[in-house]
């Protein structure tokens, strides 16, 4: 069994469209999805966001930001931008610019200006387990954008990147490029590509299964519950 994914090139749709999230599903849901598909950890915590109602979906372009080195000439040259175009490559459009914190979740990963390309090129958003600066100007860009949380100092003497398009560790997960990520208030998740269709029929799933119990509920009789006499609905 390899230990890693050789080829990260999300799978051909064959032309499909790129599905979206059916309305109602969210967050706890497609991690409900996730476990019954696969074995591996999938979700993260609640992360902060400077406009919580929009929730992130699409492919995910990462970043691996490791703790700074005085001497890792190339990496340092290249600094942000050149990372950026590494990972988002020559469609950046719809992408979810995922960034590892490196180790230093509380120091800044970026701000408002540099990662002003991100509405420029047309990306969905940002995930970080790392910090960034100026929530309200990137709130204010019309992306989705979330993170560990808010900082003020600058973070480039702490963490820098170091890799574009090659799997990362955020918030105990593992992110591959082409991994799907969704986040909202509750928390994130990562599908994997080839999964994605069927994830998000089994969160539709789960979702009509709740609907479906949360009306039989309603119906249930406490006095025959309390006697043990009804066991149909079991949540
Ligand atoms: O965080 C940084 O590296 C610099 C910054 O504030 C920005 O880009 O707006
Ligand atoms: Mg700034």
């Amino acid at each position: 069994m390899p230990h890693a994914p050789q080829d990260h090139t999300p799978p051909d749709r064959g032309g499909r469209p790129l599905p979206v999230v059916p309305e109602g599903v969210g967050c706890a849901d497609l991690v409900d999805a996730m476990g019954r598909l696969h074995g591996h950890r999938a979700d993260l915590l609640p992360l902060t966001s400077p406009a919580p109602e929009r929730p992130l979906f699409g492919p995910a372009a990462t970043i691996a930001y490791l703790p700074f080195r005085d001497d890792f000439a190339e990496g340092n040259r290249l600094g942000f931008a050149g990372w950026f175009y590494r990972a988002v490559g020559e469609e950046p459009s719809g992408k979810v610019l995922v960034l590892s914190s490196g180790g230093y979740p509380d120091a800044s990963h970026g701000g408002a200006t540099k990662l002003s390309r991100l509405a420029n090129h047309g990306l969905a958003g940002l995930l970080t387990d790392g910090r960034l600066r100026d929530l309200d100007e990137l709130g204010a860009s019309g992306l989705s954008v979330w993170c560990s949380g808010e900082a003020t100092r600058w973070g480039g003497d702490t963490v820098a990147p170091y890799a574009a398009n090659v799997p990362v560790q955020v918030g105990g997960v593992t992110v591959a490029p082409g991994d799907f990520v969704y986040a909202d208030r509750s928390g994130a998740v990562v599908l994997p590509a080839a999964s994605l269709d069927r994830v998000l029929a089994e969160a539709q799933k789960i979702r009509e299964t709740d609907l479906g119990f949360l009306s039989s509920i309603r119906e249930e009789n406490p006095e025959a519950l309390r006697r043990g006499e009804d066991s149909s609905t079991e949540t």
